[in-house]
């Protein structure tokens, strides 16, 4: 024989119902079974508002009683919708509906009294309460009976006897034992259909079992006749492996051990309240617990041991609401006794203790408790405590509240090494920081206390690190999507899939901002659409995008900046400082002033948040990399010659006497290779910020203002307001430029704009290259680095290719994204 339990939620609409009653047809037809349902989901609530209202002296309860009037009234309706047209389905329609009203007339004499006499006992109360389980279960039984089902209808009242202690009753498993066991040996029904949660006192008042109670009927009866198996139906499938709310790409574990089980349901859906299954749990009972609206999903099977094979960890669970108390002072050290008057006193306060650790040196003691119970906690600990407290030889308890424990779960971790190792790791590469751990001899259950703004944030990178591994997830929150930022999200779009499957990474744009609106999506934005989401999205703020990414609290969230705006550059400490790692190709801050620099790196280290800039140099080229790659080997930097101008390049590799200066810079503008102001590239700053970088990633602290530069352009082109007025100057000055290019041509050079760097100083400037130089040749809009180091003295070190162009820095953006992933 089986029992089946339905929830609240599964008996809760007529829909629902159908499904039940398709389950129990197809179940019954194997063996018998005992069927205990729940009251119709919310109206237990709905009573006790109803009865605390009338109780008030407040009319008001006569609403909720109609609320529960028509709740209920809906349900049969949906039941029996088709009675009209068959006579016996409209006689057992309308039979039911007096039975219900019957029942409802009572309940509301009973509510009318207690508004006269203004008084709820918990007799009174439970009397009142056992009304939800009473409705269901008649609504399902004439339901059944309607449909010609072998069904049988017996008051778990009759079968449950407890003692007086109402909300709360103690069962007589002598006597309830006998009681079930004469019951289900003298009954052939296919279905017996119960209320659950109901009992009766020895002395024959209505009694009701507590918290998880239709379970708990189930469980005593599935233990009384020795049953095959204990369902447990529900509106999920199954336990999780963490709490789906929190973790997308949680699942339902197919199995689990009675102890995993007891220890995992903490969390999320409270789908077992491991008291009330006590009773099967000793008696070795299979429990499965199954979705009623999803019947074939595989559910969570419950037993004595599992597969050997397993995982070692089965799940991850959480506990909301907790607060840490520190008990300290040297007078405890070697001192017994203080641990047991601090635990009397909790529990004479009936203060549940959920976590306890204590150090090696007895200087401390912590534990945790919910935060409901910490203000009561304090002053009762400070009292029994305040004469030691006046000596000085303990403190005052010292209460942290606005917490959480989370816990590793599995039965296989005893002996398995590396667990705990995994978990903190983890944790702290994802800056969460932990107030408390503890772990049990048993080795089951790894537990830490952390922030609860950090809940989110652990269980999903755990998630990640124990049942995903072979996946990392990177949450991008990208500011600004022009020329540069547009080329990126398409890269991502096009190469998501590829890097999932192939590199096991995922790449979510969870943010998106330019100068004017914003969007922020936990889920990710869709990369179809994201023009029209941030043009409908909220007015852009630069504070206001950081504070969407901190509340979202991601793991490896990553902070890319595609603007060259200043305010932008200043704001990546703010990110850096919640370990929200910064990747950028504005080159502001790491050319502006080097404290700011410097202070980044540091950040970047004590946040352990990546700080990446390779497109601040030569674009998509791996310049920075392999300069950080020599330093780091112990290589010593000596010179530095390069063309690090894309669009310089361009624009002297056109410009000649064909064509004008205006039309060749134009033409660079247009094809992407400028800045978003060209004057930064003409006047010779872009290069100067870039070799700036490169000298202060070498280890010289030098400032912008240190570098010579060699200005081409006219004093008119220098002092233009606009970027429209400097285009103007370059039309007028047109002579003055060919003369550049004539001079260069006479002596069969080539202008290149060259950037160089020797034993700690740097220039830029406009050259006169000739042939047979390494820059003499370079093509397009190609830049070239040569590095003469310790290690390369007489043949240096070059880097060449593309160095510029919405492409290529995006993809070099896309590299130090995967750096990131990758670490
Ligand atoms: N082009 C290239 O070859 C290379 C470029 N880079 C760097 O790439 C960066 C971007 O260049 P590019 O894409 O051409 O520039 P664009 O002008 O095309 O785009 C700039 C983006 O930044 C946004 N933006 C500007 N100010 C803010 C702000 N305060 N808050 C939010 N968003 C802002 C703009 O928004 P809105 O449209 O609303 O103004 C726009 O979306 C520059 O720093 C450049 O130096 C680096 C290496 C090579
Ligand atoms: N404007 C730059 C490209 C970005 O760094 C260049 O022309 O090289």
């Amino acid at each position: 024989m089986k029992i089946l339990k339905f929830g609240g939620t599964s008996v809760g609409s007529a829909e629902n119902i159908n499904k039940v009653i398709s389950i129990l047809e197809q179940q019954s037809k194997d063996t018998n079974i005992a069927v205990v349902v729940s009251a119709v989901g919310g109206i237990t609530d709905k009573l006790l508002e109803a009865a605390n209202l009338a109780c008030n002296k407040d009319l008001e309860y006569k609403q909720t009683y109609n609320a529960i009037w028509s709740q209920h009234s809906k349900v049969i309706e949906g039941l029996f919708e088709n009675s009209d047209h068959d006579k016996n389905l409209k006689k057992s329609h309308e039979a039911l509906y007096d039975l219900i009203s019957e029942k409802l007339n009572e309940l509301k004499s009973l509510l009318d009294g207690i508004y006269l006499i203004n008084e709820l006992s918990p007799k009174t109360k439970d009397k009142l309460l056992s009304f939800g389980e009473a409705l269901s279960s008649t609504i399902i039984y004439h339901t059944l009976k309607s449909r010609q089902v072998d069904v049988a209808y017996k008051n778990a009242q009759e079968l449950i006897v407890t003692d007086s202690n109402f909300n709360n009753a103690i069962v007589n498993f002598e006597i309830t034992n006998i009681n079930i066991q004469l019951y289900f040996n003298s009954n052939s029904n296919a279905i017996v259909l119960l209320p659950g949660f109901v009992s009766k006192s020895v002395h024959g008042e209505i009694t009701t079992l507590g918290r998880g109670g239709s379970d708990y009927t189930a469980a005593i009866i599935a233990a009384a006749i020795d049953a095959d198996e204990l369902q447990i139906w529900t509106d999920v499938s199954g336990m999780y492996t963490t709490n789906p709310k929190l973790v997308k790409q949680a699942a339902p574990i197919v199995e689990l051990s009675y102890q995993e089980a007891v220890e995992l349901s903490h969390f999320g859906a409270k789908v077992l309240y491991p008291p009330t299954v006590m009773p099967v749990l000793k008696k070795k009972i299979p429990i499965v617990i199954k979705n009623t609206l999803d019947p074939e999903a595989l559910g969570t099977t419950i037993t004595e041991n599992t597969q050997p094979n397993g995982s070692p960890v089965k799940g991850i669970s959480n506990i909301e609401n907790i607060a840490l108390l520190t008990l300290q002072g040297n007078g405890m050290v070697g001192v017994p006794g203080f641990g047991k008057r601090l635990f009397e006193t909790l529990a004479q306060e009936k203060i549940n203790i959920v976590l306890i650790t204590q150090s090696s040196s007895e200087h401390s003691i912590c534990f945790g408790i919910s935060d409901n119970d910490a203000k009561r906690a304090k002053e009762v600990i400070d009292t029994v405590f305040e004469y030691e407290i006046q000596l000085l030889k303990i403190d005052p308890i010292i209460v942290e509240t606005d917490l959480s424990i989370i816990a590793v779960i599995g039965d296989k971790m005893k002996n398995h090494q590396g667990i705990s190792g995994k978990m903190f790791s983890t944790l702290g590469k994802n800056n969460v920081n932990i107030r408390a751990i503890a772990q049990g001899a048993s080795e089951r259950n790894i537990s830490a206390i952390i922030h609860k703004n950090d809940v989110k944030k652990a269980l999903n990178s755990l998630h990640e690190q124990f049942f995903e591994i072979k996946t990392k997830q990177i949450n991008l929150f990208i500011t600004g999507v022009g020329n540069v930022g547009e080329r990126l999200i398409e890269q991502i779009h096009q190469q998501k899939s590829y890097l999932k499957e192939n590199f096991k990474i995922s790449l979510k744009i969870a943010g998106l901002s330019n100068s004017r609106t914003m969007v922020v999506n936990d889920d990710g934005i869709n990369l179809k659409h994201w023009k029209q989401q941030l043009e409908n999205g909220e007015k852009a703020s630069l504070k206001g995008f950081l504070n969407h990414v901190k509340k979202l609290n991601l793991r490896n969230s990553v902070f890319v900046d595609i603007t060259a705006n200043d305010a932008v550059a200043n704001i990546y400490g703010d990110y850096l400082k919640h370990s929200i790692s910064v990747v950028a190709c504005n080159k502001i801050a790491c050319s502006g002033n080097i404290e700011y620099y410097n202070e980044l790196k540091i950040l970047s280290r004590q946040y352990n948040a990546a700080f990446l800039f390779e497109t601040n140099v030569g674009a998509g080229l791996p310049v920075i990399d392999t300069l950080n790659h020599l330093v780091t080997s112990g290589d010593k930097i000596n010179t530095i010659q390069a063309v690090l101008s894309g669009s310089l390049n361009f624009i002297f590799n056109n410009f000649n006497a064909e064509t004008t200066f205006y039309d060749v810079v134009k033409q660079a503008q247009e094809e992407g290779y400028t800045e978003p102001d060209p004057r930064i590239d003409l006047s010779g700053i872009d290069v100067a910020r870039k070799v700036l970088i490169l000298a202060r990633e070498s280890g010289h602290a030098l400032e912008l203002s240190d570098l010579e530069s060699d200005n081409f352009l006219t004093n008119d082109a220098m002092e233009a307001a606009s970027v429209e007025d400097f285009f103007k100057t370059l039309i007028k000055d047109e002579t003055y430029y060919q003369s550049l290019f004539k001079s260069a041509e006479d002596k069969n050079c080539q202008l290149k704009f060259v950037a160089e760097f020797n034993n700690g100083k740097a220039k830029v400037g406009l050259q006169e290259i000739p042939e047979g130089h390494p820059f003499y040749n370079l093509k397009g809009k190609d830049n070239i680095v040569m590095f003469y180091t310790q290690r390369y003295p007489e043949q240096p070190m070059i880097i060449k290719g593309a160095g510029a162009g919405a492409d290529v820095t995006a993809s070099g953006l896309f590299a130090d994204i995967i750096r990131i992933a990758n670490n």
